[in-house]
């Protein structure tokens, strides 16, 4: 139904469910026995409710007797109405700390590791299993689709990218793009290290003036820009809009900030992510937002008609050129040279794009806020960076790889703020999974239940990191701790997840996260958060400090997230210049 609206697509969609169950009971009246009018109009308002109930318990019914002739037990559901995690999973999305919504608290706590939840005809497996996750990624990998869901909450924006495709269609883009995230490719230092120097500048000046600064801003502002000139051969400037004034600043934000070109760019590909994640919550439901028009689409709009140009000079100047690869050709140029299918190309630019800034862009904002919370943690970063490099020196991938605490530090980073914190499959046949506790009944996964497994959790349990899993310590990932817990069992440390379809973009993530934070410990020093500077409404909400969790307890600035973890209001801080060493 290309040209309807979300909202009237869905009813027309849903009209057979509620006329279906009308048309018996009318039917029954014409079929001899007259019922009176007041029954007739009784039986019609109950009819599809009704229907959906029995539905409901004849779908778990079958499910615990597909169970039981297995030998396996059914996932327990908790006794929730739909309407209630629907709201419950909204309210989680605009104001609660990710992951600990009352709904994953409570139900984790009653039921264990594993839960199902009912939106309506839906049933909805939820996972902080290791053992599940492993079956989910890579064992049972054949099993577990993305499926007609996610592509229909995603879609507007992703279209038939990457992230949206499954089987061969997924295939023929993994073997598209794989081959530009080899180890030489990520490994050539010059994009990220020219990027970090003019966004460093930009914090400099900012700090030179007294200023705080929107850290996450900026990393995101690198993280495009370094991610459109490795996908394109060129980049898109965001980083020379400058930075936000703080709102307590004197001074305004200069109009080349405010108007500058790549911020409605900016501002669509957020909102587009945002209000896709929402269609994910509201389930069947997320129609009824968009009824008038889709949303999305409107923001992936703006979105396209930005990259355009961009793709439309490429375009242009692959007229005329011999059908050869290169080893300098950009991922752009090598799609105009296998498709003239601009579609295509778009999609898989942008999923990339989303891919490569938001991520990556969470992990630097995260650790600066830790860099922040953390000062003898900084130092001891500063002190290798420099041992190894001296101040001024520019890092290579060996440096990179070198730098053991670095890796230590960001993998720490990853573990208790992972930027993707829940992923998503749908099975497309009944399968078994591994019980919870040694010697229960293996759990029975049917066919269509759409599954939820949560890195953020399940990288904060203590049971498998230690009693000290809420602390942030780098040390875990290179003391007796990391063989006690991680080696033993990968799974529970999983922020690009694992299997066939793992992130394509880690090795490029972790150069572009090193280079720019190699370079920030050389110039700068004693960094803070700037409380005076963090939006009012975007503090964290009084009754977090009273939280069982420790780190929510604990937590200076809000934590949000869309389909990637985001720091609400931004990430205001300050730090200084630091001081010069002399180096000959
Ligand atoms: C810290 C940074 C990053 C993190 C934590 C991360 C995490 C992830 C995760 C969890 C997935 C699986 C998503 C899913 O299956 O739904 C994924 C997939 C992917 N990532 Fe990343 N990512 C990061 C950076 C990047 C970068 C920089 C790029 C490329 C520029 C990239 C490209 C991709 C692609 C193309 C996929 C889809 C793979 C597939 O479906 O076969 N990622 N990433």
């Amino acid at each position: 139904m290309p040209n309807l609206s979300p909202g009237v697509a869905a009813l027309i969609r849903l009209a057979p469910y509620f006329a279906v169950p009308l048309v018996v009971v009318y039917g029954t009246n014409v079929g001899g026995y007259s019922l009176p009018w007041g029954c007739l109009m009784i039986a019609a308002i109950f009819a599809t409710p009704c229907a959906y109930k029995i539905t409901v318990y004849a779908q778990r019914w079958k499910d615990v007797g597909a169970a039981g002739a297995l030998g396996a037990q059914a996932v327990p559901n908790i006794p929730e109405s739909s309407l209630s995690i629907i709201q419950h999973a909204g309210k989680a999305l605009r104001v609660g700390y990710p992951g600990t919504t009352r709904l994953f608290d409570e139900y984790f706590a009653k039921y264990g590791n594993i839960f199902g939840v009912r939106i309506f005809t839906d049933t909805r497996i939820f996972t902080i299993e290791p053992e599940h996750v492993k079956a989910i990624l890579t064992t049972q990998f054949d099993v577990f689709d993305k499926g007609a869901d996610i592509r229909w909450h995603m879609e507007s924006m992703l279209g038939s990218g990457i992230f949206n495709a499954d089987g061969d269609l997924w295939k023929f883009h993994r073997a598209l793009t794989r081959p530009f995230f080899s180890r030489d490719r990520v490994s050539d230092l010059e994009n990220f290290l020219s990027h970090t120097k003019a966004a460093l500048n930009l914090a400099e000046s900012h700090i030179a003036k007294g200023y705080a600064f929107d850290a996450q801003d900026l990393a995101s502002r690198y993280t495009l820009d370094c991610s459109t000139q490795f996908l394109s051969g060129k980049d898109i400037q965001t980083l020379s809009a400058g930075l936000e004034h703080p709102s307590t600043s004197s001074q305004s934000t200069p109009a080349e900030y405010t108007t500058h070109p790549s911020n409605p760019f900016m501002k669509a590909l957020t909102e587009g992510l945002w209000l896709s994640a929402n269609r994910a919550r509201l389930g069947p439901l997320w129609p009824l937002t968009e009824f008038r028009r889709d949303e999305v689409g409107l923001r992936r709009g703006v979105v396209d008609a930005y990259i355009e140009p961009i793709l439309l000079e490429a375009l242009a100047a692959r007229k005329g050129e011999k059908d050869e690869d290169g080893d300098d050709e950009t991922l752009l140029q090598s799609l105009c040279r296998q498709t003239q299918d601009i579609a295509l190309i778009k999609d898989e630019i942008v999923n990339l794009l989303v891919a490569g800034r938001d991520s990556t862009a969470s992990l630097i904002t995260y650790s600066i806020y830790m860099l922040a919370e953390n000062p003898n943690i900084a130092k001891r970063l500063q002190t290798e960076i420099i041992d190894r490099m001296g101040q001024k020196g520019q890092p290579t991938s060996v440096d990179i790889r070198e730098l053991k605490y670095l890796r230590a530090f960001l993998d720490e980073v990853l573990r208790l703020y992972p930027p993707v914190p829940y992923g998503s499959r749908e099975a497309n046949r009944s399968t078994l999974w591994p019980p919870a506790t040694p010697g229960d009944k293996p759990f029975y996964i049917p066919a269509k239940s759409r599954i939820l497994f949560s890195p953020w959790y399940m990288h904060r349990r203590t049971d498998l990191w230690g009693p000290d899993a809420h602390t942030f310590d780098p040390d875990r990932f290179l003391d007796e701790r990391l063989h006690k817990y991680l080696t033993p069992n990968p799974y529970i440390f999983v922020p690009f997840n694992a299997g066939p379809r793992t992130c394509i973009g880690q090795q490029f993530a972790y150069h572009m996260a090193s280079c720019f934070l190699i370079k920030l410990l050389q110039r700068f020093t004693n960094f803070r958060l700037a409380r005076e500077a963090q939006p009012e409404a975007s503090r964290p909400p009084a009754d977090w400090a009273h939280s069982q969790d420790p780190r929510k307890a604990q937590e200076k600035v809000s934590p949000a997230m869309h389909i990637v973890l985001y720091v609400k209001g931004g990430l205001w801080v300050k730090m200084d210049e630091a001081k010069q060493l002399d180096e000959d």
